[in-house]
């Protein structure tokens, strides 16, 4: 089985997770840092800890599942102990045609979860389709020892710089050109904290009429 990765925007998004057990927990730690618009959380037996209730957006529901708690929801984890249940739970969801996600069986679930690196302005996902969580976490450790800060300042840059190159309305090419020349340049600059010679390759590199915003971009990435 293989398993397209896609990035969602989860503030469109009300998830349900069933099972506040370990897993049911780190499913949502992770949702919780990416905005959900709202999680209902569904466990009978154990009760989900304070600094989960503290989020607004968080509401929990001390009581077995039914099936009428899928309604109005968009995205559901099926990460109770009771595997006849995860099971039950992601026929009923798939029957809604709801994204299901089964703790036990990937292969009753319509997607999965990737190990992820989550920087401030960059997320890596990694995935083995299932075939071995233990290698995907193993992945995720080995990649973040060559992740340093140098990622986050070049999005910074971006972030600031890219809505000003799309407005001078040239050709995606001469963008796409400029943008990937920019990067390639740029991050092995901002590894070495070299925020001198950054300033003085985007002058060189930057359209004339954007050159007045160096100063202050990089002014912003000292900070
Ligand atoms: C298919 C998938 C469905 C899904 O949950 O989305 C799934 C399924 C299962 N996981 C199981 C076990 C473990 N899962 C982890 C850890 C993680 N599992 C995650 C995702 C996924 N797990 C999806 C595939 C991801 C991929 O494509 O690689 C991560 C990446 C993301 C997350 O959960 O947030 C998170 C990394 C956290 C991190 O980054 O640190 C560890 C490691 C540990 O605990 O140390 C173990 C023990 C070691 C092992 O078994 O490998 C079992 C057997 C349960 C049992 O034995 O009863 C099943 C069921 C089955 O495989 O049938
Ligand atoms: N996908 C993954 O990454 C992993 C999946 N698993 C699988 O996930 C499942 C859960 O594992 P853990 O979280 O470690 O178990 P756990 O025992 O810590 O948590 C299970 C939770 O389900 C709750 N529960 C039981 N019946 C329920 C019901 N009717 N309605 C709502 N909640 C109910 C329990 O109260 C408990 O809090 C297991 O089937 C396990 O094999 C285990 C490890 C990793």
């Amino acid at each position: 089985m293989k398993y397209y990765p896609l990035s969602l925007n989860l503030a469109q998004f009300k998830c349900l997770v069933v099972g506040a057990g370990k897993v049911g927990k780190r499913k949502l730690q992770t949702l919780i840092k990416f905005n959900p618009l709202h999680i209902t959380v569904i466990d009978p037996y154990t009760v989900l800890p304070s600094n989960f209730l503290s989020y607004p957006f968080i509401q929990f529901k001390k009581k077995s599942f039914e099936e009428k708690d899928l309604n109005h929801h968009h995205i559901v984890f099926a990460c109770t102990s009771d595997i006849e249940l995860n099971s039950t739970i992601a026929d009923l969801a798939k029957k809604r045609n709801l994204l299901i996600n089964s703790a036990t069986k990937p292969e009753q679930s319509n997607f999965i979860l990737p190990a992820i690196i989550e920087k401030k302005h960059l997320t890596i996902s990694i995935s083995t389709h299932g075939i071995g969580p233990a290698l995907a976490k193993y992945v995720k450790n080995e990649i973040s020892k060559n992740i340093g800060p140098e990622y986050d300042l070049m999005a910074q840059i971006l972030e600031k710089i890219r809505p000003l190159i799309l407005k001078l309305n040239n050709s995606s090419e001469d963008n796409s050109k400029l943008l990937n020349q920019l990067v390639k340049t740029l991050v092995p600059v901002l590894k070495k904290n070299d925020f001198q010679t950054v300033a003085k390759l985007l002058k060189k590199i930057l359209p004339t009429p954007l050159i007045p915003y160096v100063g202050e971009i990089v002014d912003e990435l000292k900070n």
